[in-house]
């Protein structure tokens, strides 16, 4: 009986011995980490998306091609040579001045009646009656002293003498270099309706053509289209324009375009200024405030005053009195193609003692050319007869 006890004892022991021994290693297994390979996958995804973005760069172009057409800017024709190319718009000038003049000056013999023909053609073109005088004396001197001529040869003789009336040597260069950390500063003044306007518009293309970076200042705030004006012929070529409130003061709009300019870091800065003021008091305290305010951040370098062709020696009057008030640098002559009178750019010269240093010859926007006395007098006479 006690044996049968004891054998149902150790068959007990083994019992739970053998059951113990099977759930231990299973408990153990579920106390395990879970396995890390579900991350694995995980890691993988994340990189083929930087693989593909290195070997489709094509995917973000249609945004920048979209946006190109409307980011064009305009590049302006260079200045070199631009009076030469448009030659053919003193057409009016040329044959009034030029083929007049040749075909009195290559008669055979030169009377008193001649001369006095001569003289008014000069007189009618506008080149004033003093340069006039002095034009036709070294002529007479020539032709006494050479005698018989050929059209050629009176040709050149004239041109020599126009030339010569335009003083050649005279420093016709914008100043418009930059200073140590602050922009060349050029104002353009004169009287409402002569260009000024588009002639800074002219002026900032000329500059990018020539390289320069540029800021307008549309200081002309008495006239809400001029600024208007301004900020498109800026927007055509990658230039800002620094505006003011409509009827505001236009010497704080120069003022902050400067300040702006200098922030920017830009070569030069064109202002455009009001000239509706015609008497001389008013005109005096805008512009010399203008000039005073923007000086406080360094000299201007350069005073153009844009005068109209076509309004002859009016025109000269009226150019005076701004060269009382500001200190002009350098005359833009305006409309040139739409005269007959060429020969204003000789009495504007000999008038004001000042250079002309561009003529516009155009509406259209490269329409502006560097003064050049031989290359114009060449198109005012034209072809040899
Ligand atoms: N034919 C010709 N027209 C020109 C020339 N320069 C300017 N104009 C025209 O002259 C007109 C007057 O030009 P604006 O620039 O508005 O005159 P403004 O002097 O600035 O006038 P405000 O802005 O009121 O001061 C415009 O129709 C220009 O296109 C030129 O060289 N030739």
């Amino acid at each position: 009986m006690v044996e049968y006890v004891v054998a149902a004892v150790i068959l007990l022991v083994v019992l739970v011995v053998g059951a113990v021994g099977l759930v231990v290693p299973r408990m153990r297994r579920k106390e395990l980490p879970p396995p890390p390979v579900p991350q694995v996958p995980a890691v993988q995804e994340e990189l083929p998306p930087l693989i593909d973005r290195v070997e489709a760069p094509v995917e973000p172009e249609p945004v920048v091609v979209e946006e190109e057409p409307q980011q064009v800017l305009e590049k302006p024709e260079p200045t070199a040579g631009r009076l030469v190319r448009l030659r053919a718009r003193l057409a009016r000038s040329q044959s009034a001045l030029g083929r007049g003049l040749l075909s009195v000056l290559s008669r055979d013999h030169l009377e008193d009646d001649d001369w006095e023909e001569i003289e008014d053609s000069l007189i009618t073109a506008d080149v004033g009656v003093e340069a006039t005088q002095v034009i036709v004396e070294r002529l007479k001197e020539r032709v006494r002293i050479l005698g018989t001529r050929t059209v050629a040869e009176v040709r050149e003789q004239l041109a020599e003498e126009l030339v010569a009336a335009l003083e050649p040597d005279l420093d016709r260069s914008l100043r418009t270099t930059p200073h140590d950390g602050r922009p060349a500063v050029l104002m353009v003044v004169g009287v409402n309706g002569a260009g000024k306007t588009t002639t800074c518009g002219k002026i900032g293309r000329v500059l990018i053509a020539d390289g320069r970076s540029v800021l307008f200042g549309a200081a002309d705030t008495f006239r809400a289209a001029a600024a208007e004006q301004l900020a498109t012929w800026g927007e055509r070529v990658g230039a800002e324009t620094v505006r003011g409130p409509e009827g505001g003061d236009p010497a704080s709009v120069a003022f902050d375009a400067v300040k702006r300019g200098i922030d920017t870091g830009v070569d030069t800065v064109v202002v455009d200024t009001a000239g509706r003021l015609q008497n001389k008091v008013g005109l005096m305290d805008e512009l010399g405030k203008v000039k005073r305010v923007v000086e406080k951040h360094g000299a201007v370098d350069e005073t153009l005053l844009v005068l109209d062709a076509t309004t002859g020696q009016n025109g000269l009057e009226q150019a005076r009195v701004f060269t009382e008030v500001v200190d002009v640098t350098g005359v833009v002559l305006t409309k040139l193609d739409g005269t007959a009178k060429g020969g204003i750019v000789i009495a504007v010269q000999r008038k004001l003692g000042i250079p002309v240093k561009l003529v516009g010859l155009g509406e259209g926007p490269d329409d502006l050319a560097p003064f050049e006395p031989v290359a114009f007098v060449e198109a005012l006479l034209g072809e040899t007869a």
